[in-house]
């Protein structure tokens, strides 16, 4: 019988309470220890060891006793790690109640006290590769000790972030349902258990031992998460903060009723307590349980050495956001019972199976501010400002909120602990916040406002159109952040593409104010007065004053010496560190330097930056047509409305003149983009833009090469995967100057599908629907020859 905990019969609440008082209890009796044990451990380490005992407790009960974690299971981890690798450095200041020795939390007495038939366990946690390799190692070692000669074959499972359920089924009928609980005693969940679909009343067949414990992981599948937390959002209610905590609250509901309602799953990793059924591994348990109705992971496997588990690890890691539920992990278990039982338990996990754990993809941290980010058409979204945090492998200090509604939906506070979440290469998100930290900070919080007046410029902000819960601010023409935000698109690759013109460097030509510090205080003063930039202090801190550009219409007039006093505001660095402190720095010249008097020496020379940022202005003059349509940020006007524009006008002066109909009528432009190019030219800002740009040489025409054959006129290329002669948007220009249409995705109409390397699904798709599929040499074939030799037979 594990520690502490009251013999079959007895009521388990009678032990209680395991809370924070309890630990400080059991933190008594180690002190008590240690005065008759020589311990080598310093009084730093001890008092370190105590704080972790004290934190890892409080952190048990929150999560399995209250679903209601206080941080990330990675930081959990981590402070869990430490306090085990205290404890095995020195085993003379671990006792049987340190929390390291405990499975789970102590059953909450909301529900009645279940034994379990056999003790369920924990799971060894492996944070590395080469943790993973050591305890392999150990294993079979150890295997080959007792049983020599035979080889282990290990069966590789996801571990299911859920919640763990044992299930007690007598001759076949579900009579029981318990929650793992500290191991020994679950809570009694048989209720709330039985309505959840996938796990059987009665198990299907006549032959079923007398008394059957299957143990799973019952869970809410992401995909139905993602749903149910929809409705809660729409219906004005906070969204759940994750599955695991969303399944482990819906099991543990008062109400059935409640229960019926949530959208859980099962799949079954294990048996305890079996009479009259004895397979002989693990993956023949499975299919037994499958035969018998229970429902069983469509992603475990059989391996059969160390590189297939790391090769199962890796697929999975990558595959780890398309699957059925969420997961924290991979579970590695020796397949053959026999083995197991010759390995056997510690007290806490079993020494045949452990769980690696993949990277976080959630930690909790500060919520500093919410503040406002307006886009290149003006429309304003909330974003949250973070302390910085390390998830998923990257450093996060911003996260989108996306609108009023949503930041009003996740019920967050500026000021609020909130939980945040990066998966893999998706934008970070915040969760929620963590209720229970507000407590005693109650006037350090503050609820959100959503502005009245944009913050880049004042304007009174106007609501979206009907269903559109956004606001934008109307002052396109020198709103300076809308104005940023146009200036960083004609650099990018879609439209001018010109290098150095990226996110910092189209900020400081036209916002001044980049990355201000939030408040004075962050401001070196020091570094402010000998950087000898002309600062005016505004209600939050200094701001330098012009912007170099109040138009994209003076872009292409730049000259270096235009640039040659933007500063831009920067972290103060000492040393490759972080000072926290803010100082403006020029962004476009050679670094100020200061003589030995501390007097500043004016910069002299263009950066390597600048340089470059001027030659591709010039070559930028010389894009085609389509590019230059691109780079004007007109609502709905992307690459492809672009180019259909060109290859039907060929010139920006007879877009201008098109009328609206005239514009629908092109094939790839339509009544939306036509209304949109129209009113676009009917702003008077907009054509001095243009004839701006004109005069300073930009090109508005596309030049007409006679020597192109129109090959491709009337058929549909789709490219797919990637060729060695051709990028993508060289490809795309080759097959719309021979009169052609590049389409993106592949359908009845499309005439060929061009694969290169790495094709994926629009190859699969043309295969299915008999398109005909070129290699690259094929197509340059075609674009110079046409379709002739390739024409289908029935055609
Ligand atoms: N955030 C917090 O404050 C906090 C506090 C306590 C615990 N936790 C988290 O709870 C977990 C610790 O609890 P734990 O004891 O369940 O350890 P664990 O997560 O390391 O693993 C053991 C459990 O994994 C489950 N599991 C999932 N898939 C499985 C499979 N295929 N085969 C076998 N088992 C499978 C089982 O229920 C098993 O009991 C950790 O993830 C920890 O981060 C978090």
């Amino acid at each position: 019988m594990g520690r502490g905990v009251a013999g079959a019969g007895h009521p388990r609440r009678s032990s209680r309470p395991i809370a924070v008082s309890g630990v400080k209890a059991r933190l008594g009796q180690v002190t008590t220890a240690q005065h008759t044990e020589a311990t080598d451990a310093s009084p730093e380490l001890r008092e370190e060891y105590a704080g972790l005992v004290e934190e890892v407790a409080r952190h048990q009960v929150a999560y399995h006793q209250k679903d209601a974690p206080l941080i990330s299971d990675a930081e959990y981890d981590q402070l869990i790690h430490r306090l085990r690798k205290i404890e095995a450095e020195h085993p003379e200041l671990a006792s049987a109640d340190s929390p390291t020795q405990q499975v789970g939390g102590t059953p909450s007495e909301a529900f009645s006290p279940v034994e379990h038939l056999r003790r369920m366990y924990s799971l060894e946690d492996l944070f590395s590769s080469s943790e993973l390799r050591t305890w392999y190692d150990r294993a079979v070692a150890s295997l080959e000790k007792q049983r020599p000669g035979e080889k282990p074959r290990w069966l590789v499972e996801l571990k299911i972030d859920g919640l763990a359920i044992s299930l007690l089924y007598r001759h076949g009928e579900l009579v029981r349902a318990a929650t793992r609980g500290d191991g020994t005693t679950g809570e009694d969940v048989t209720h709330n258990v039985r309505t959840i679909k996938d796990i059987p009343h009665h198990l299907v067949g006549d032959h079923h031992p007398e008394e059957l414990e299957v143990r799973g992981e019952i869970f809410m599948p992401s995909e139905a998460f993602n749903t149910f937390n929809q409705t809660l959002i729409d219906s004005g209610k906070p969204p759940l903060a994750n599955p695991r905590n969303a399944a482990a609250g819906s099991i543990r509901q008062k109400d059935p009723a409640k229960t019926a309602q949530r959208p859980l799953s099962m799949f079954v990793h294990g048996i305890g307590a079996r009479s009259g059924l004895e397979p002989t591994s693990q993956h023949q348990t499975y299919e037994t349980l499958e035969a018998w109705g229970l429902p069983v992971s469509p992603y475990t496997a059989i391996v059969e050495s160390f590189e297939e588990i790391q090769q199962y690890l890796d697929t999975y890691e990558q595959k780890r956001h398309d699957l059925i539920h969420e997961i924290d992990g991979v579970v590695i278990k020796v397949d053959d019972f026999a083995q197991q039982r010759s390995l056997g338990h510690t007290s806490r996990v079993p020494r045949w199976a452990a769980a690696y754990k993949y990277a976080p993809e959630e930690v909790t941290t500060r919520l500093l501010d919410i503040r406002e980010h307006v886009g290149r058409t003006g429309r304003v979204t909330p974003y949250a400002v973070l302390r910085k945090a390390k998830v998923a492998g990257s450093e996060v200090q911003r996260a989108t909120l996306h609108n009023q509604d949503v930041v009003k939906a996740k019920g967050v506070l500026i000021g609020d602990d909130v939980m945040i979440r990066k998966a893999g290469d998706v934008i970070p998100e915040v969760l929620g916040p963590v209720l229970p930290t507000r407590e005693g900070r109650e006037n350090e919080l503050r609820e959100y406002v959503f502005p009245e007046r944009c913050p880049a410029c004042g304007t009174v902000l106007a609501p979206g159109k009907e269903g559109d819960v956004d606001y934008r601010c109307p002052n396109a023409e020198s709103c300076p952040a809308q104005l940023s935000e146009r200036v960083v698109h004609i650099g990018s690759r879609g439209a001018l593409d010109i290098e150095a013109l990226g996110y910092e460097a189209g900020l400081a030509l036209t916002n001044p104010d980049m990355r201000r510090p939030i408040d004075a205080d962050h401001i070196d003063q020091e570094a402010l007065e000998t950087s000898g930039a002309s600062v005016a202090w505004g209600a939050e801190g200094p701001t330098d004053q012009t912007p170099v550009l109040r138009s994209e219409a003076g872009l292409f007039d730049l000259t270096a010496d235009d640039v040659k006093d933007v500063y831009v505001w920067r972290e103060v660095r000492k040393g490759g560190e972080s000072t926290g402190k803010w100082a403006p720095s020029l962004y476009f010249w050679t670094k100020p330097q200061w003589d030995r008097n501390g007097e500043l020496k004016k910069p002299s020379e263009p950066t390597a930056n600048t340089v470059q940022l001027f030659e591709e202005l010039q070559k930028a003059k010389e894009q085609p047509l389509w590019r230059v349509l691109v780079a004007l940020s007109i609502r709905h006007v992307g690459p492809t409305a672009s180019r259909a524009l060109s290859s039907a006008y060929g010139s920006m002066e007879k877009i201008r003149a098109a009328d609206e109909e005239e514009l629908a009528g092109i094939d790839g432009v339509g009544p939306v983009i036509a209304a949109s190019i129209r009113e676009w030219f009917s702003v008077d800002w907009h054509c001095r833009l243009v004839d701006q740009w004109a005069a300073a040489g930009v090109r508005m025409e596309d030049e007409v090469d006679e020597n192109t054959p129109r090959t491709l006129e009337g058929l549909t290329v789709v490219v797919t995967g990637s060729l060695e002669e051709y990028s993508r948007d060289e490809s795309k220009e080759a097959i719309i100057t021979r009169g052609g249409r590049a389409a993106g995705s592949v359908s009845n109409k499309t005439d060929f599908v061009v694969a290169g390397a790495n094709a994926g699904s629009k190859l699969a798709k043309a295969e299915q629907l008999g398109v005909p599929v070129l290699d690259e040499e094929q197509f340059i074939e075609l674009l110079n020859k046409g379709p002739e030799q390739w024409k289908r037979a029935d055609d």
